[in-house]
């Protein structure tokens, strides 16, 4: 089975979690997108959907779907989200769309949070992945010599501005060991608006798309 396939059918398992008359949170990327067809082939009648990210509003916007402010719901009670990479703590690293600041923000105003992803994302330890920082872009190069400090090796994302108006440093070389301290630590930065470390705010259920089925994982 291709990465696609399995993308799909970890985002179409998503489907369960959600009832009618609920507000939905809906992530940003590739398994998001398949997510959103889901949805609107499903009509399940729904208050309405906060995205964390401009693409993604035009996307559920183009499904006909109701596209609601954060400011205006209050908490809400799931939010379907893709990740880079899934611990077996339910820690992620997360923003390889760039789109990690709005994505802990309704993460974190979520009761559920179900991460949707293939099963490459399933790793033991978390760093593989190039753990991207969001910067505000006047401390871009301050900001980069901290994170050489803490062991990292930024490299700045070319080509892109985020939906706030910044820039992504993607590091490599960074200590795991410890996500939530290395979360709490990057995010210290004068400079920094925030990072794909999602250990504070981890994932409550892990679905993967495999080749032998749909993996579902519960925190
Ligand atoms: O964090 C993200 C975007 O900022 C995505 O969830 C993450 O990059 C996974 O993307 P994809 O579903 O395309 O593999």
């Amino acid at each position: 089975m291709n990465t696609d396939a399995l993308k799909k059918m970890a985002a179409e398992a998503a489907l369960r979690y959600i009832q009618p008359g609920m507000v939905v949170g809906v992530g940003t990327g590739s398994t998001t997108n398949f997510f959103i067809e889901a949805l609107g082939a499903a009509k399940i009648h729904v208050d309405g959907y906060v995205a964390s990210s401009i693409a993604t509003e035009n996307r559920l916007k183009a499904q006909g779907l109701n596209v609601l402010e954060l400011n205006a719901t209050g908490d809400i009670p799931v939010y379907i989200d893709g990740a880079d990479e899934a611990d077996p703590h339910f820690r992620l690293i997360k923003g390889g769309g760039g789109a990690l600041t709005r994505e802990k923000i309704v993460a974190s105003a979520a009761r559920l949070f179900v991460c949707i992803a293939d099963d490459s994302k399933d790793r033991p330890m978390l760093g593989k992945f190039p753990l991207p920082v969001e910067v505000i872009p006047f401390a871009r190069s301050f900001v980069a010599r901290q994170l050489v400090k803490i062991g990292g090796s930024p490299t700045l994302r070319s080509g892109i501005t985020t939906d706030n108006g910044n820039v992504i440093l993607d590091v490599t070389g960074l200590d795991f060991s410890d996500p939530l301290r290395m979360e709490e630590t990057i995010n210290a930065i004068p400079g920094v608006l925030d990072n794909g470390i999602f250990a504070h705010r981890r994932a409550d259920v892990m679905l993967f798309g495999s080749a032998g089925g749909v993996i579902e994982r519960k925190a």
